[in-house]
C-alpha cells in the first residue's frame, strides 16, 4: 500500500479538509461526557496548523434518529481550548455559507463544519468514485487544496467524507490513522492463542468480527458480552424476556440472531455466552443464572453477572491475545457497571498482549480509572475489523 502521511504534503496557505471522528459520548443537555477523540486529533490539528494551513475539520456526532446525534459546536468549544490555534465553529457543511467560512481561513486558523450526518447521502455507503460526486464531496472539494483522512475510528465505514474525497484532492492520512495503522497492522504476529471479546451495542459490526475472527482463524475464541452477548444468547435458544427481546427488534437486530446462530453451528465449541446476567427488580440491580431464566417481562438484560465474569477472566489467563471492543452491561449507570468494570480490570491484569477500542470503551476505561492495556485504540469497529484481518474502506481510498 501507498499511502501518503503528512510528512509528504506541503500545507503552507493551503485549505486543507481534515476527517476527524470525535464522535463523543454526550451528557443530559448535549455537552461533551468525555472528550478523549478530540486529544487524540490535537497532533494532527496542530501540526498542520503551525505548518500554515488553513484547516476545515469535518466530523460526525451520532447516528441520525439516534440519542447522540448532534451539533459540533461543543467539539469546536473544547477544540478552541485544546489546540493553540483559533477554532471557529460554522453551522453549515458544504453549502455557500461553509465554502465561505472555509475560504475566509488565515493560514493557521481553524474551522469546524457541521456535523457531516445532518446530509442523508453521508449515511450512506458509496464506493470511492461515486462518493467523490456526492453533495458534500463536490461542494467542499472545490474550495479545498487537499485532504487529510485521521478519522481511523470510523475508517470502516464507505461513506462520502471518508472515501470521497481522495479522487478529488491529494489525500493524507494523519497522524492518528498513521499510528493506528502501525500498531494495529500486526495481528497475525501477536501471541496466540488469541482471545475476541466483543460486546457494547453495534452488534451487526461485532457480529462480523466474530464471524471474521472465527472463519480466518485469527481469533481461537470469541467471548460475548453486552448487546452482542443477548443476541447469542437468544440464537442458542434462551428465553431472555420481553423486554430484551424488544429492544434487540427495536434496534433493527433481529435478523442477526440467525447469523449468530449460524456461527454457533459451525464455532459453537469457539464461542462463549454468559452464564448469568443482570436485570433490574425492585430498582435494584439482580443476577439471574440461565436457569432462572426467563426474567420477568419488563426486566432487560443489562449487564453480565458475577460467574461470567469469573469465567471469562479465567479463560482469559491463558490467552496470548485479547482484542476487546464494547462494554459488557449499561456501564454509564453504576447499578449496570460491574460487569464491564471487573471484566475490564480481569483484561488489563491478564498477562497477554492487549489490545482496546471504541469510544465507549475507552471511555468505561477511564471512569474506572483502568491501567495496563497495551494499547488503547481510538477505534472499536474499525479496530476490531483490522484485527481480523479486513481492510479498511477509508484506508483502501487513501491508497493512490
Ligand atoms: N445489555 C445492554 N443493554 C443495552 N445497552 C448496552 C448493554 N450492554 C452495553 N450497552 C451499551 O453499549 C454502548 C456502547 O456500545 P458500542 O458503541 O458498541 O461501544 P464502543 O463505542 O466501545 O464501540 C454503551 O452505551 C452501553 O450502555
Ligand atoms: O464511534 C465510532 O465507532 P465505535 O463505536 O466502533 O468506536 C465511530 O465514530 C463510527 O461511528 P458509527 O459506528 O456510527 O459509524
Amino acid at each position: 500500500m501507498a499511502i501518503r502521511t503528512l510528512d509528504d504534503a506541503a500545507v503552507d496557505g493551503d485549505a486543507v479538509g481534515v476527517r476527524v471522528d470525535i464522535n463523543s459520548p454526550l451528557d443530559e443537555s448535549g455537552g461533551l461526557a468525555d472528550d478523549a477523540r478530540l486529544h487524540a486529533h490535537v497532533e494532527t490539528l496542530t501540526e498542520l496548523a503551525n505548518r500554515g494551513a488553513r484547516v476545515a475539520v469535518l466530523a460526525h456526532q451520532g447516528r441520525p434518529g439516534g440519542d447522540e446525534f448532534g451539533r459540533l459546536e461543543p467539539h469546536a468549544e473544547r477544540l478552541d481550548e485544546l489546540l493553540d490555534a483559533p477554532v471557529d465553529y460554522c453551522d453549515a457543511t458544504f453549502s455557500a455559507e461553509a465554502r465561505a467560512a472555509v475560504e475566509a481561513l488565515d493560514p493557521g486558523e481553524v474551522v469546524v463544519l457541521e456535523n457531516t450526518r445532518f446530509y442523508s447521502e453521508e449515511y450512506m455507503e458509496f464506493d470511492p468514485e461515486r462518493a467523490a460526486e456526492t453533495f458534500l464531496v463536490d461542494g467542499l472539494a472545490s474550495v479545498l487544496d487537499a485532504y487529510v483522512n485521521d478519522a481511523f475510528a470510523a475508517a470502516h465505514r464507505s461513506q462520502p467524507s471518508l472515501v470521497g474525497f481522495p479522487a478529488r484532492l491529494p489525500a493524507y492520512a494523519g497522524r492518528v490513522m498513521e499510528q493506528e495503522l502501525d500498531v494495529l497492522g500486526g495481528i497475525d504476529e501477536t501471541p496466540e492463542p488469541r482471545a475476541y471479546v466483543v460486546g457494547g451495542a453495534k452488534v451487526p459490526d461485532s457480529v462480523t468480527v466474530a464471524q471474521h475472527a472465527l472463519e480466518s482463524g485469527l481469533g481461537d475464541v470469541v467471548l460475548t458480552t453486552g448487546v452482542v452477548a443477548n443476541v447469542f444468547l437468544l440464537a442458542a435458544g434462551h428465553d431472555l424476556g420481553e423486554a430484551s427481546a424488544d429492544f434487540v427488534r427495536q434496534q433493527g437486530y433481529w435478523e442477526e440472531i440467525d447469523r449468530a446462530a449460524d456461527l454457533l453451528d459451525r464455532y459453537g465449541d469457539r464461542i462463549r455466552v454468559p452464564t448469568d446476567v443482570a436485570v433490574e427488580r425492585d430498582g435494584h440491580r439482580h443476577v439471574l443464572a440461565l436457569d432462572e431464566f426467563p426474567p420477568a417481562s419488563d426486566e432487560a438484560v443489562m449487564d453480565i453477572g458475577p460467574d461470567t465474569v469469573e469465567t471469562y477472566v479465567a479463560e482469559l489467563a491463558s490467552a496470548g491475545t485479547v482484542v476487546l471492543n464494547g462494554p459488557a452491561g449499561v456501564f454509564e449507570d453504576e447499578t449496570f457497571a460491574d460487569g464491564t468494570r471487573d471484566l475490564f480490570a480481569g483484561v488489563a491484569a491478564a498477562d497477554a498482549y492487549s489490545i482496546v477500542g471504541g469510544g465507549d470503551t475507552a471511555s468505561a476505561i477511564r471512569r474506572f480509572d483502568l491501567t495496563g492495556f497495551d494499547h488503547v485504540s481510538t477505534g472499536g469497529g474499525a479496530a476490531l475489523r483490522l484485527l481480523t484481518g479486513e481492510e479498511l474502506a477509508a484506508v483502501r481510498a487513501l491508497d493512490q
